[in-house]
């Protein structure tokens, strides 16, 4: 059995905790019984040893797979990887994600898209990663009584992303430390009415607002200056035609949303500029957690 998750971009600039959409560069597990707990790990993490041993995704399907069956069985594992870890690529509510979803597969109880995302809040608060990573496209999500509630918009693929990828990791928990305590009424307004056209823009399709709507006056600054290279970054998109170029998640990545006939000339820009840097040309993925028995 196979379960595979999307990488997400979360935030889009004033969405904070909120937006989130879902690009097509996935981390795929093969679960099969064994008489012995075994992992191996293809692609993104393949030489980090911490990962072989009791690694997020294993806590968490243990968790779920006793808590199904009230059985211990060992597995193994195959994971492919392709996304970045700790880049701003939802790489944990990949894991988060996959981890519960092949839980119920192996104990063969039945699970809705919805229960999975209810469970995935546990691990990750915030609902704008794990909301696309399960039910991919763009999705704002919001958190109700431990519960996530959100309204999902399918992505065309006349746009893509070109996705700016440092070399240097930025973990989530540390960066949500650096964030102010509190925002003033002047700047929690601007993020308002932003992510409202933000969202606004994206049901009705009209890309060229989102140039104004996504700006940001919450995280995006203080998080950018721990590597200032992004700054160049974002106005380099812009220059080149970007209808979006945002910080993804806590960073370090970042996003930039472009129509697909100025993908590769963005990309090429970026490359010869920043060649310590891996750019990407990706599609928009609609799908989320896909399943294959
Ligand atoms: N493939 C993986 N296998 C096991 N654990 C992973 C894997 N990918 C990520 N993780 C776990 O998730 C942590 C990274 O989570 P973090 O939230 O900091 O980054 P991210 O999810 O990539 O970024 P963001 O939430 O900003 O999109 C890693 O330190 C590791 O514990
Ligand atoms: N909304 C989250 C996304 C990263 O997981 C943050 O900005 O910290």
């Amino acid at each position: 059995m196979f379960v595979s998750v999307p990488a997400t971009s979360a935030n889009l600039g004033p969405g904070f905790d909120s937006l989130g959409l879902a690009v097509d560069l996935r981390n795929q597990v093969e679960l099969v019984p064994s008489r012995f707990f075994a992992v191996s790990i293809k692609g993104e993490g393949e030489n980090n040893p911490r990962l072989k041993g009791n690694n997020l995704f294993v806590s968490i399907f243990n968790e779920h797979y006793r808590r199904l069956t009230q059985k211990r069985q060992n597995f193994k594992f195959t994971f492919y990887n392709q996304i970045p870890m700790s880049r701003g690529l939802g790489s944990s509510s990949a894991v988060i994600v996959s981890a519960i979803s092949c839980a119920h597969e192996a104990a063969g109880v039945k699970v809705s898209k919805r229960r999975i995302l209810n469970h995935a809040l546990v691990y990750e608060s915030h609902p704008d990663n794990i909301t696309p990573a399960v039910m991919g496209g763009f999705n704002a999500a919001m958190v109700e009584k431990q519960k996530v509630f959100s309204q999902q918009k399918h992505l065309p693929d006349y746009l893509k992303a070109v996705v700016v990828i440092p070399n240097k990791p930025i973990s989530t928990a540390k960066s949500r430390t650096t964030l102010p305590k509190s925002y003033s009424k002047e700047n929690a307004v601007f993020n308002l009415s932003h992510t409202a056209v933000t969202v606004g823009a994206f049901f009705n399709e009209d890309w060229e607002m989102l140039r104004l709507a996504t700006q940001d006056r919450f995280h995006q600054k203080v998080r950018m200056k721990m590597l200032p290279e992004l700054f160049a970054v974002q106005k380099m998109a812009y220059d080149n035609g970007a209808l979006m170029s945002t910080l993804s998640g806590s960073g370090s990545t970042f996003f930039n949303m472009v129509y697909d006939q100025d993908a590769k000339m963005l990309a090429d820009k970026f490359k010869a500029e920043f060649s310590d840097f891996e750019i990407k040309i990706l599609g928009f993925d609609n799908d989320g957690l896909v399943v294959e028995r």
